[in-house]
Formats: structure tokens, sequence, C-alpha cells
């Protein structure tokens, strides 16, 4: 029986073989995305493919750079053919998406919103029949004033909660955000709660990745399944 690690690697195999040479690709964060990264960087060894990385994190990025693959910022590349990452939670049907546990979810956001084409990598335990069933919404904060803008969301039907770093202190995204988690329970709605985060004082970005995915590739014990949103 394949682990959990082998059938990431699987999916992010999968994904890194539909790069094509000559691409500009949005590098996901998180421990599927970092098999990506690591299949992509495999294939410019073996097979002489070239590509240009524009990452989502510092994290990414130093990976990337580790492994030789040239990286270009968004500003630079603003059209991306291809984004591959991971994901939290992937809702069958719609593949409407929660990310950011990985705490990139606005770097993800902004690469991704640029991409041709967002390919989401996963196991079996990512897909959900509802989103908000699994995980905790993550939302990105400005510092500045947090407590009122908590206050806002909280209004909004959740229980958030200040996400922290290990030692205790408040995680601080690549932008210099807060996260607050916010358990907001199976969501029948989850465009509608995109737009009420969206118009919410203090909030910078969350989450919900409405309508951005166009292919999941989920990796089972027995095989690669191919998700794509129905009408
Ligand atoms: O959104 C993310 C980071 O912000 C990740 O893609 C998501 O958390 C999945 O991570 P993993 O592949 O480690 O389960």
């Amino acid at each position: 029986m394949a682990t959990q690690d082998e059938l990431k690697q699987a999916a992010a195999r999968a994904a890194a073989h539909k790069v094509q040479s000559g691409m500009v690709v949005g590098l996901g964060t998180g421990s599927t995305a970092a098999f990506a990264v690591s299949a992509l960087a495999e294939r410019m060894q073996t097979e002489g493919l070239k590509l240009i990385g524009v990452p989502t994190s510092v994290r990414t990025a130093e990976q990337a750079r580790s492994l030789g693959i040239p990286l270009a910022t968004l500003e630079e590349q603003p059209h991306l053919d291809m984004a591959i990452d991971g994901a939290d939670e992937i809702e069958i049907g719609s593949l409407n998406l929660i990310k950011g546990a990985g705490g990139a979810l606005l770097r993800e956001k902004l690469v991704e919103a640029s991409a041709a084409e967002l390919i989401i990598i996963a196991d079996a335990s990512k897909k959900v029949t509802q989103l908000g069933t699994r995980f905790a919404l993550p939302v990105e904060v400005v510092r500045f004033g947090w407590k009122a803008t908590f206050a806002r969301v909280e209004a909004l039907g959740c229980t958030p909660v200040l996400r922290l770093d290990e030692k205790g202190d408040p995680y601080l995204t690549d932008e210099q955000h807060y996260i607050l988690d916010c358990q907001f329970g199976p969501m029948a709605d989850p465009a509608k709660l995109a737009d009420q985060l969206k118009g919410t004082v203090g909030v910078v970005e969350h989450g919900l990745f409405i309508g951005m995915a166009k292919e999941a590739i989920i990796a089972l014990q027995d095989g690669i399944e191919t998700l794509v949103p129905t009408p």
C-alpha cells in the first residue's frame, strides 16, 4: 500500500509531465507542491525540459533555486502558462478549493489567477463533498487593527483563531500579515462567503479559490484520477 507521501509524489509527477518546454509555470507551496518542484527539476536534468518558474512563497523559491530552476517574479512574468499547487480541500464537482494551511494563500492566489491553467495535485484525503468539512478557512488580515478585523470576520458566522508560529508568536505571512483560521463549518454557498470576506475591511485575502482550478490530479491507491469542474 502506497504511503501518503508516495501518493502526493505520484500526483505531482503526473502534473509535472503536463509541462512543456518553454512554459512559464507557477510553483505552488506545501508538501505536495514541493514534490512537483522536484519532479520538474528532475525533468530538466533528464529530458532537457526548459521552463521559468514563478514561486508562490519564499519557501518554494528557495527549494526551486536549490534545484537549479530559473525563476522570475510575477512582475517579470505576468502571464503564466500553467500553475501547479496543492490544496487543503477540493470540492468534488465544482473543484472549488480551500487553500492556505501552509500560509501562502495570498501569493498563491496572485500567481494562480495569472495562469492560463491551474492544476491541483493531491492525495484522495483532500476530496470533500462540501467545503469547510475538514479544514478551517485561512483568512489573511493586515496587522493594523487586527482585533477589529477579527470581530468583523467573526460576525460573518465563524470562530476565528489567530494562527501562531512554533514560538507561540503570531504567524507572519510572506507579505507580513496575520492569518485567522476560521471555522465556518460546511459551506452551502462558498462563492457568497468569498464575496463577503473580500468586502470585509482589514481582510487582504482568503483561502477560497472559486472557479480557478481547471483540473485536479488525485492519486489513489489504484492509480491516478483526473477531475475537471462540472458545468
Ligand atoms: O495552500 C497551501 C499553502 O498555502 C497548500 O497548497 C495546502 O496547504 C496543501 O498543502 P500540502 O500539500 O502540504 O497538504
